[in-house]
C-alpha cells in the first residue's frame, strides 16, 4: 500500500450505498456516457455525501473528467456526446428537460486543471458571475469579493492591488482567484479538474489546505491524477478503470485496504 499521512484529518467512514438523503448532495444513477458510437462511462452508480470532498481517480482516459462534467452538463457542449441515466443534485435530476443548464451551472461551479482568469481586474474577476446576475450595488459587490477572496485563501496576499489585471499573479495565486470566482455566486458543489497539475508543489500544498475548508460550506468533487493528493484531501475515493466505477469508498479504506484486486494494482503502482 502506498505511504499515506493525510494532512487533514479524514471524515469518518460512512455507509455510501445507504447514504441518507438529508445527506446526500449528488446522486449518480445508472449513467452511460457515449461520445459518438464509443461508450465512456458504463452504469455508474453512487452517492456523494455533502459537505465532503469526493475524489475521482484512475488511469489516463479512464473517464474521470467525462463524470465530472457531467455533474453540470459541461458535456452538453460536446455534439457527439449522449447520456442515459440520470444524476440528481439534492434531489432534483439534473438532466431533467425543465432544468435550466445556466442556472445548474451557477449551483454547480467548476474550476479547471489551468488557470483561466479573465484579462481583468482582480476585483472584476471575483464579481464577474454577480455583475451577470445583474448585481450591481457596489456595497453588495465589496463584500463578495472580501468574503470570497478570504474564502480562497488569497486576501491577505491581494486586498492591496485589487484593481491590478489578473494575469499579474502567479499561477498558483490565479488558481485561487478562479475558486474566489467560482465561490462568489455560492454554489452548493464545486467541481475541481485536477486544480493542481499546473502549480508547484507549494501552491499545490495551499490549494491542498484550501479544499479543507471548502467543504465545510461546499460539497466538493475533486479529478486528481495524485494518488497522493487524493489520499491527503478527500474523505471519499472513487476508484475508475475503463469507463466503469471499480470501486468507491472512505478514503483510509480504498488506499489502506482496497477489496478489489484492480483498485490495490492501481494504488500500489501496477498501473496508470
Ligand atoms: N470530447 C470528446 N470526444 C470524444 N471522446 C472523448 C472526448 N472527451 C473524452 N473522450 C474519451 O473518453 C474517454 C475518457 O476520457 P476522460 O478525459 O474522461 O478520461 P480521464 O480519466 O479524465 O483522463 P485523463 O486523466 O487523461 O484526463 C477517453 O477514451 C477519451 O478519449
Amino acid at each position: 500500500m502506498i505511504n499515506v499521512t493525510p494532512t487533514i484529518t479524514p471524515s469518518e467512514s460512512i455507509d455510501l450505498v445507504n447514504l441518507p438523503a438529508d445527506k446526500t448532495a449528488l446522486e449518480i444513477k445508472n449513467l452511460e456516457l457515449f461520445y459518438g458510437s464509443k461508450q465512456a462511462l458504463f452504469d455508474v452508480n453512487m452517492k456523494i455525501p455533502k459537505g465532503q470532498v469526493t475524489a475521482f481517480i484512475g488511469p489516463s482516459g479512464c473517464g474521470k473528467s467525462t463524470l465530472l462534467r457531467c455533474i453540470n452538463r459541461m458535456n452538453d457542449l460536446v455534439e457527439i456526446c449522449h447520456i442515459k441515466g440520470a444524476i440528481t443534485l439534492h434531489g432534483q435530476n439534473i438532466y431533467d428537460k425543465s432544468v435550466d443548464v445556466a442556472a445548474l451551472r451557477r449551483r454547480v461551479g467548476m474550476v479547471f486543471q489551468r488557470p483561466n482568469p479573465f484579462p481583468k481586474s482582480i476585483y472584476e474577476n471575483v464579481v464577474y458571475g454577480l455583475r451577470l446576475q445583474g448585481i450591481s450595488d457596489r456595497r453588495q459587490l465589496d463584500e463578495a469579493v472580501e468574503r470570497s477572496l478570504r474564502g480562497a485563501a488569497l486576501w491577505e496576499e491581494v486586498k492591496d492591488r485589487l484593481h491590478e489585471n489578473a494575469f499579474g499573479l502567479s499561477g498558483g495565486q490565479q488558481q485561487r482567484l478562479v475558486i474566489a470566482r467560482a465561490i462568489a455566486i455560492e454554489p452548493e458543489v464545486l467541481l475541481l479538474d485536477e486544480p493542481t497539475s499546473a502549480l508547484d508543489p507549494i501552491s499545490t500544498l495551499t490549494i491542498e489546505e484550501l479544499i479543507n475548508e471548502l467543504k465545510s460550506q461546499y460539497t466538493v468533487v475533486i479529478v486528481t491524477h495524485n494518488m497522493q493528493q487524493a489520499a491527503r484531501v478527500s474523505d471519499q475515493t472513487a476508484f475508475m478503470y475503463m469507463g466503469e466505477l471499480i470501486e468507491y469508498s472512505d478514503t483510509n479504506t480504498i488506499f489502506t485496504k482496497p477489496k478489489m484486486k484492480k483498485t490495490e494494482d492501481y494504488i500500489t503502482g501496477r498501473y496508470g
